[in-house]
């Protein structure tokens, strides 16, 4: 076998542009190491074929894809609009309404019953992601009466949001309990939870999941302010994170995304856990065979900034073009990760400084393993894991070699298809001769390469990971 060219791990959205088993095929084949469903738009029924035809697709081929089911949570949406689409034009007056209605010229329905009560005249509503923007004149019963400040064309059950009003709900809906209900029974191996605000919201998530008996990695979502507020607590209760651009750049005044961005990422990675950057990556190449300059730089700079993974939503979801934004992105990241070893390695030394004093066994272990990696030319970073921590704690240094992760879990695998220069195994035995003769019959390694593995030897009172060995395979 042969490990992929690229250790950034991408996401593709699945859509109906996308969930062909001929598409899903090529989206594995160009490098999606993760599948997205977004549970706000269609119906159970689509998505458990999706669901299925994914996994059929990632067994024919052999190449393992995790899947991630990203929870509608409280974003306030556009009801169904005639033809599917209405122009908004600037100056316009039009309604934004919570009857029960279909949209046309002038007249959008919305799915919030509330909205009349959260809303006053000079307040900006903002739609599809902030690109239309509306100004209330006034509110007369369930018709919040509109000037379109920002003009465009809008789609049925695009997003809303309003700044300004406190929404008084919490991020984890019952609706989004029935979802990861659905989920659980398919055995999705991973859940976004939109708008976060506290870790409670996180914690309500995994004991839930733990009541159905089942196991999912858990990503935040930071799209609004009360997560960047509470992203330490957050960043804790999850397993992963993901900056959500779409509304984050809405809910937060637009130029400070970029800096935000390399802040968020920064506490991530130190905390060993995986950093998504998602939405508008490539976003032309929903329409266009090729991306901007400017996309190119965006994908190239979230993983110089230090993400696990970059994200593809409408490209691959609704686009024209969705192999050609995974192959894209592919290419993107091999050219870039290049540098972003050499970068890192500055990183790293700063990173180090910032390993309080009271860190942890596995924090020397992992230290450890970069040290040697200066000295020693080794092949590959062999880690028997049981929870996929020890993985995760060393691709936080992004090393340049392979960090080949063996674990008897498959949903621990496919937890790690989420993080940075991983690449996960199962096999029942954490044995290291196994782990030697099973790369050696992949054609992965040769008598004679160098490797460092990780262990955990019995001693002491230490459990899980204390000991770091350096040898030639034999
Ligand atoms: N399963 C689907 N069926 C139809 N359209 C979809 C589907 N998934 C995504 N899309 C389309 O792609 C667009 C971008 O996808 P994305 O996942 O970013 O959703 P979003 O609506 O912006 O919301 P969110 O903030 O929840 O991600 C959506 O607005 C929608 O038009
Ligand atoms: C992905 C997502 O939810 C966003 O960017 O808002
Ligand atoms: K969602
Ligand atoms: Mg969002």
């Amino acid at each position: 076998m042969r490990l992929p060219s690229h250790k950034t791990k991408i996401i593709a959205t699945i859509g109906p542009a996308s969930d062909d088993s001929k598409t899903l095929e090529a989206l594995i084949k160009a490098g999606m190491s993760v599948a997205r469903i977004n549970f706000s738009h269609g119906t159970f029924e689509e998505h458990k074929k999706r669901i299925e035809k994914i996994r059929r697709a990632s067994e024919r081929l052999g190449r393992r894809v995790a899947i991630l089911g990203d929870l509608p949570g409280v974003k306030i949406r556009v009801g169904n609009i005639i033809g599917g689409k209405v122009e908004l034009r600037r100056n316009q007056t039009v309604t934004l309404t919570v009857r029960d209605v279909e949209g046309m010229e002038g007249l959008i329905p919305v799915e919030f019953k509330d909205l009349p009560k959260l809303v006053s005249p000079g307040d900006v509503i903002y739609l599809s992601d902030g690109f239309i923007v509306l100004k209330v004149v006034k509110v007369e019963g369930p018709d919040v009466v509109c000037k379109v400040i920002v003009g465009g064309v809008l789609y049925s059950h695009k997003g809303i949001n309003i700044p300004n009003a406190r929404i008084p709900l919490e991020a984890v809906t019952e609706k989004d309990l029935e979802i990861l209900g659905f989920m659980a029974e398919n055995e999705v191996d991973a859940v976004g939870i939109s708008f976060v605000g506290s870790a409670y919201d996180v914690l309500k998530v995994r004991s839930f999941i733990e009541k159905q008996g089942a196991k999912m990695f858990v990503i935040s979502k930071i799209e609004r302010p009360d997560a960047i507020r509470n992203f330490e607590e957050i960043l804790s209760a999850s397993d992963g994170v993901m900056i959500a651009r779409g509304d984050l750049g809405v809910e937060i005044p637009i130029e400070k995304l970029p800096i935000l961005q390399k802040r968020l990422i920064e506490k991530a990675v130190m905390a060993g856990k995986p950093t998504i950057v998602a939405t508008q990556m490539l976003e032309s190449m929903t329409v266009e065979k090729l991306p901007t300059r400017a996309e190119v730089t965006d994908v190239a700079n979230a993983i110089l900034d230090g993400a696990d993974a970059v994200m593809l939503s409408e490209e691959t979801a609704v686009g024209k073009y969705p192999v050609d934004a995974v192959r894209m992105m592919a290419k993107i990241a091999r050219a870039t990760e290049a540098y972003r070893e050499s970068f890192g390695n500055v990183r790293m030394l700063e990173w180090k400084e910032k390993i309080p004093k009271k860190g942890t066994i596995k924090d020397a272990i992992t230290r450890s393993i970069i040290e040697a990696l200066q000295v020693v030319d080794a092949k590959y970073i062999l880690t028997p894991t049981k929870s996929g921590y020890t993985a995760r704690l060393i691709s936080r240094f992004r090393p340049k070699q392979w960090i080949l992760a063996f674990t008897s879990d498959e949903k621990v695998a496919n937890g790690l298809m989420f993080s940075y220069g991983v690449y996960p195994f199962v096999i029942e035995s954490h044995d290291e001769n196994e782990i030697i003769s099973l790369i050696k019959g992949l054609g992965l390694a040769r008598e004679d390469d160098t490797v460092l593995l990780t262990k955990g030897a019995p001693v002491g009172k230490t459990v899980g990971t204390n000991t770091v060995r350096i040898f030639q395979v034999p």
